[in-house]
């Protein structure tokens, strides 16, 4: 009953409440200050955040994993791996704990009221018998309101779904401008949603929300524009340099920033046991076997059963991977559920290929198997096992790397004849990433210049100095 009433509280409030509509600035004109003030002084809306999503400092879960048995819902993941996902989530979560786990069969997870009675009074008796647990986080990603209050009314604690405990999870590892606006967005798609179907408010203070809402989103929108812009001209102005870029992607905890650090002797990177370690897209640069720089791209983790708005605020960042030169999937081989997992990113970035670029992906992705050290069965042969841990494979992933960006970014490894100190080698120099150079065995004056070149750069290079002579 607590978080109704505090609704109705609310209701009455902001009857009061006037609505200041304040005209927006253009997309350019937005500064870095104008994006704090979205994030910390939007004071109706922080009350609204604060009465529906109110951020309990701890909890002791009841992780409660409803499935279906049978037919055409039945998923692939088995409930037990389901549930070991959801107590990961809530672990993630600084002081919040896990009191008990259970995993319920139901014969649709359509049901207003989710479980029949008798499971119910069995859920309802189990919970009133611990009064340790003081939440129920029932794993499905987008709980109806209406369920919801049923199962509020019925349990008397706080009843959380996946949406709400991811919000929280990003909420605390939003670090940056760019994750928490799109942390913001997201959770202003889940309060809206919430307000809307809410029962205690009056037409004409609906009508006040919706303002508020719109005046919100709006905000938001041009200020994760401003900083996306942003971004297109960091991305452009890498390709300028013509560094090769590779993405590394996967799911949550699968050890994307871990293995960056291990590629590249970043040491400011900090892999966590945690899911969402990573909210924010951060660019590395190392070295391939041949001496070409690259730079790593390391990304948001995937999770699956998410609900749209919020995978759309996630894809968005996602823009860079899909436009790299090489797609690294790195997969937990320990994970339980490694085929569903695994399917689920590949068919994201296959989806979001084609939208963002309408382009086929596939021939750019390199899928390796990551923490080789935990296992000793071999999942998928076709696979590269590593461990970002312990360095194991990491050569043969660098090799490997290394052919396929020569091939997705049409370079070339040749050795070219020049003359020793001349025109051409200094060009080469400028323009093309020299590896080694020899002396000429039958020309003194001449070495063999070792060197990985772009197509475009090789004509160039033809163009001035081979037509020449
Ligand atoms: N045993 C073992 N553990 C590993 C290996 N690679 C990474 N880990 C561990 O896995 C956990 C997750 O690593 P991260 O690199 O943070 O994973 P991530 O994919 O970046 O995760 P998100 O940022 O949350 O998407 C950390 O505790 C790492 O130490 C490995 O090869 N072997
Ligand atoms: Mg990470």
């Amino acid at each position: 009953m607590f978080m109704i009433r505090n609704v109705h509280i609310l209701a009455k409030k902001f009857s009061r409440i006037r609505f200041i509509s304040t005209s927006l600035p253009r997309t350019e004109e937005i500064s870095e200050k104008y994006i704090d003030e979205i994030l910390t002084s939007d004071i109706e809306y922080n009350q609204l955040t604060n009465e529906f999503i109110p951020l309990s400092k701890s909890h002791k879960c009841l992780v409660l994993q409803p499935f279906v048995k049978w037919g055409p819902r039945k998923l692939t993941i088995t409930p037990s791996e389901q549930l070991e996902e959801a107590v990961a989530l809530i672990k993630t979560l600084p002081s919040w704990n896990v009191a008990d786990t259970i995993a319920v069969p139901l014969e649709s997870l359509d049901r207003k009221t989710l479980f029949k009675s008798g499971t119910m009074e069995r859920l309802k008796n189990m919970i009133q018998k611990s009064p340790d647990i003081t939440a129920v986080f029932v794993n499905t990603s987008n709980m109806k309101r209406v369920t919801s209050d049923i199962l509020h009314e019925n349990f008397r604690i706080p009843i959380l779904d996946r949406y709400r405990v991811v919000i929280q999870i990003l909420k605390i590892h939003a670090t940056t401008k760019h994750a928490k606006l799109q942390v913001a967005l997201a959770e202003l798609y889940f309060i809206r949603r919430k307000a809307e179907t809410d029962r205690v408010f009056a037409t004409a203070d609906k009508e006040k929300l919706k303002l508020i809402f719109q005046s919100r989103e709006q905000k938001l929108k041009k200020a994760i524009q401003r900083l996306r812009d942003e971004r297109k001209l960091l991305r452009s102005n890498r390709r300028k340099l013509d560094y090769p870029t590779v993405a590394v992607v996967g799911y949550t905890n699968a050890g994307k920033t871990c293995l960056i650090k291990a590629l590249t002797g970043e040491k400011s990177l900090q892999p966590r046991n945690q899911l969402f370690a990573t909210l924010d897209v951060t660019v590395h640069s190392g070295v391939l076997p041949s001496g070409l720089k690259v730079l790593y791209v390391d990304t948001v983790g995937f999770l699956t059963d998410l609900p749209t708005n919020l995978l759309e605020c996630f894809n968005a960042t996602l823009e860079d991977a899909v436009l790299a030169d090489v797609i690294l999937h790195i997969q937990d081989l320990a994970s339980t559920c490694f085929e569903y997992k695994r399917d689920h990113v590949v068919k994201t970035l296959l989806d979001l290929g084609s939208e963002t670029d309408d382009v086929d992906i596939t021939d750019k992705i390199f899928n390796v198997g990551n923490k080789c050290d935990l296992i000793n069965d071999i999942k998928d042969d076709k696979l590269l096992r590593i461990s970002a841990k312990l360095n194991i494979g990491l050569n043969e992933l660098r090799e490997e790397l290394e052919k396929l960006i020569l091939k997705t970014t049409s370079r070339h490894l040749m050795t070219i004849k020049v003359e020793n100190g001349g025109h051409e080698i200094r060009w080469l120099y400028k323009n093309a990433t020299v590896v080694s150079e020899h002396a000429d065995e039958n020309n003194s004056q001449r070495i063999n210049a070792k060197v990985i070149i772009t197509d475009s750069n090789l004509q160039k290079f033809k163009h001035a100095f081979l037509k020449r002579k």
